[in-house]
């Protein structure tokens, strides 16, 4: 598969750039109660985890409503919605000690174009089916578990960005040619650097309705994989 270079990433603003360090300080004070994300302190929390989201950035739709699916402490879903004001994010998550931790940081930052929602995607699917112009996923599952969880959400010629590791030529190859059957396109592969290593984002756009089979019920998209 083609591997692309990533768009350049937009210019942000001073006001955007204290309010993400703002971020950074209130994930990094949340973290010591509850765990949201690996490293406590502001400068990795800054370098590894909010400049990396960044590179989302420039696969976001021109307008309308994005859900990040396993949110965790707002990766990437808080620094978008701090990046995109004009974009409406819904921040998913299914543990419900993160979701509190994670209203509180939103509640702290006055972030109005976010909204915070404890709930599985396969159940949140049968609410919200095929509603969102854009769905963002970081370190939750493999590429077609996670292609599962956000394909019926998302509206058709909408998008889907994944973050993905150095594992994303692997988790792709079974899958060349299949991704129909989710009603998604074959995806894009970027590649980006970030500080001393290479990362991913893949882009999916949703061609088709997604089948009514999918998602299956919680849990199940990872315990027995769809194209196998
Ligand atoms: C490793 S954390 C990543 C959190 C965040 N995206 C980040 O990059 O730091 C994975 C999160 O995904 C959530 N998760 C996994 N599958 C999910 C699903 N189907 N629906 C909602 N949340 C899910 C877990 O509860 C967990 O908080």
């Amino acid at each position: 598969m083609e591997i692309q270079p990533l768009p350049l990433l937009p210019e942000l603003s001073a006001k955007t750039l204290t309010q993400l360090r703002r971020y950074a300080s209130l994930l990094s004070v949340a973290n010591e109660r509850v765990r949201l994300t690996g490293p406590h302190d502001k400068e990795t929390l800054w370098h590894d985890h909010i400049e990396d989201c960044l590179h989302v950035l420039p696969l976001l739709p021109l307008s309308g409503a994005v859900v990040d699916v396993g949110t965790g402490g707002g990766l990437p879903g808080v620094v978008l919605a701090i990046c995109r004001p004009d974009l409406k994010f819904t921040l998913l998550d299914s543990l419900s000690r993160k979701m509190k931790a994670l209203n509180e940081i939103v509640a702290a930052l006055e972030l109005g174009n976010a909204e915070v929602v404890c709930a599985r995607s396969e159940d949140f699917a049968a609410a919200c089916r095929e509603q969102y112009d854009a769905a963002v996923v970081r370190a939750v599952s493999e590429a077609g578990v996670i292609a599962e969880y956000l394909a019926p959400l998302v509206r058709e010629g909408g998008v889907l960005a994944a973050m993905k590791g150095s594992s994303v030529g692997d988790e792709l190859a079974p899958l060349e040619g299949r991704w129909n059957a989710l009603g998604l396109s074959e995806p894009k592969l970027y590649e980006y650097d970030l500080k001393d290593h290479k990362s991913y984002m893949l882009l999916w756009k949703k061609s088709a309705p997604c089948p009514a089979a999918y998602p299956r019920k919680p849990g199940r998209a990872e315990k027995k994989l769809w194209w196998r």
